[in-house]
């Protein structure tokens, strides 16, 4: 039997930088992937998905063109063509992390593997292999209701191959990929509704934002159905579907698509063949440290249900790497991580909420600005931006800063420096504005 220092299973965020790292530390590392090398992100998330909301975004830049002297003609969408551009962009990258994982000596295994003992899997072929260390990476799952005629919906797995672009489309969900496809849908001109089972979309964003979000994206023609249970789909003979609710009016359309959360990767995995303890969720418990509760096998990113995102999951495969490889114990610091909400606006947000501030440190000061930027303005876009910074009254400090605006992802992972850093809102004051931007407006608060 073949034998290895570290056996990853799950090519993803996570686990490719952990084997990279390990295997730069020395150790003979190999990875199985039962898909495609690189992952969510990488194949069937981030990366793709960005894509679509800059193909989106022309859909108002080239009207606000006109207002900017542009002749600009009806132009007219091709789906097939950014579908196809973007897959070929996601082979790419497919290829750049394949070469990276062999640049660095780590035997990649194409194909499905589970954990057998605690120190031996088994990949689909029926190859037992043993490892000192196995890494769980196996990441998360789309989510779907148990409901009647489900089947009829897709998720975000199947939505970057579409043959074509639905006329209609009803996304399920209220996070962050329901909100990032609304945009993206609407922007081609598909007619979208977003159907919550609550009346809170996007929760532990800062409620002012996320009610920002919303009116703008009603006002652009988006439809909400919230506090919506799903009955049953229904699929009508010629392709179409009825969607029937518990209270309220069916709706019929050309595309459903599930954005109802994302579950640890962990059925079928074996990982009771090693005693390994998961929460109920399915997720794997770990310690700060990322190990299990069987000492020879740790785990790290979306399948851990920590902090469902790319560069978590990237920090907690090196950190793993450094700990158990490099010599070098080193934990993930999860304050004040930055995130954003990649909708028509975006949304982007780090530190506490104003409601957590409040109900965590009591006196806070909240500063707002809202304003058109300058580019809406002359576009005679009617759409505004809204910066919020919340900070401690007792020590001045911003302990949160929240925006939606145009570019606010952008300008928000520069500022989110200063909150990490633990500035205070006169270090922001102090800071001489670069005019004109939208930036401009985080040092200029009042
Ligand atoms: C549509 C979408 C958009 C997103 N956008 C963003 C974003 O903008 N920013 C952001 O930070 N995050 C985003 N995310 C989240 C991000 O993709 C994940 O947090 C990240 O990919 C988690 O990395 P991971 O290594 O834990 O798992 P993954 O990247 O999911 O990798 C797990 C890998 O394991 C493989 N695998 C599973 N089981 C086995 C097995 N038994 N044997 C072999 N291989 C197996 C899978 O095929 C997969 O390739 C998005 C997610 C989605 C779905
Ligand atoms: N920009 C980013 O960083 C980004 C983008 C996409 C995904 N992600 C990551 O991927 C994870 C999964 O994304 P997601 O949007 O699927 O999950 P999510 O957890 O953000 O949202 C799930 C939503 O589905 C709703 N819901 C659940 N069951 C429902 C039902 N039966 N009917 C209608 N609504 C229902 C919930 O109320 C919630 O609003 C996120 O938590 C995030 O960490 C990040």
């Amino acid at each position: 039997m073949t034998s290895y220092d570290l056996f990853v299973i799950g090519a993803g965020s996570g686990g490719v930088r952990a084997a990279r790292i390990a295997a730069a530390h020395g150790a003979k590392v190999a990875i199985a992937e039962e898909y495609r090398v690189g992952g969510t992100c990488v194949i069937r998330g981030c990366v793709p998905k960005k894509l679509l909301v800059y193909g989106a975004h022309f859909a108002e830049d080239l009207k606000d063109a006109r207002r900017f002297g542009w002749d600009v003609p009806e132009c007219d969408f091709n789906w097939p063509t950014l579908r196809d551009n973007v897959l070929a962009d996601v082979d790419r990258l497919n290829g750049a992390y394949t070469s990276t994982l062999a640049s660095h000596d780590v035997e990649v295994f194409l194909e499905r593997a589970t954990v057998s003992s605690p120190q031996e899997v088994t990949l689909a072929s029926g190859r037992r292999i043993s490892a000192k260390h196995i890494l769980i990476a196996t990441g998360a799952w789309p989510v779907t209701p148990d409901i009647e005629g489900a089947e009829h919906g897709i998720t975000s797995n199947e939505v970057f191959h579409l043959e074509k672009m639905p006329r209609r489309a009803v996304i399920a969900g209220g996070g962050y990929i329901a909100n990032e496809f609304a945009g993206i849908f609407h922007e081609f001109s598909c007619d979208v509704t977003l159907v919550n089972r609550s009346d809170t979309i996007l929760r532990g964003y800062d409620r002012q934002i996320v009610e920002r979000l919303l009116a703008t994206s009603m006002a652009k023609g988006i439809n909400f159905r919230l506090n919506a249970e799903f009955e049953k789909i229904e699929k009508l003979d010629d392709g179409s579907l009825r969607l029937h609710f518990k209270d309220g009016e069916p709706i019929e359309t050309d595309l459903l698509m599930f954005a109802t959360g994302r579950r640890p990767h962990t059925q079928g995995l074996g990982l009771e063949n090693a005693g390994i303890a998961l929460d109920n969720q399915g997720a794997v418990i770990v310690d700060d440290y990322n190990r299990s509760s069987c000492k020879s096998i740790y785990a790290v990113g979306d399948v851990t249900n920590r902090v469902q995102l790319t560069p978590v999951a990237i920090r907690e495969g090196h950190a793993f790497a450094d700990t158990v490889f490099g010599g070098n114990p080193r934990t993930v610091d999860y304050d004040c991580i930055p995130s954003a909400v990649f909708s028509h606006p975006p949304i982007a947000g780090v530190g506490l909420t104003e409601s957590e501030a409040r109900e965590k440190l009591g006196t806070v000061k909240v500063y707002t600005s809202d304003f058109r930027a300058m580019k809406n303005v002359l576009a005679g876009r009617d759409e505004r931006a809204l910066y919020k910074m919340i900070v401690d009254d007792t020590t001045g400090r911003v302990v949160g800063l929240h925006m939606i605006g145009p570019d606010a992802p952008e300008i928000l992972q520069a500022a989110a420096v200063a909150v990490k850093a633990g500035l205070t809102k006169q270090a922001f004051d102090d800071t001489v504005a670069l005019h004109p931007s939208m930036a401009e407006e985080l040092v200029l608060l009042k």
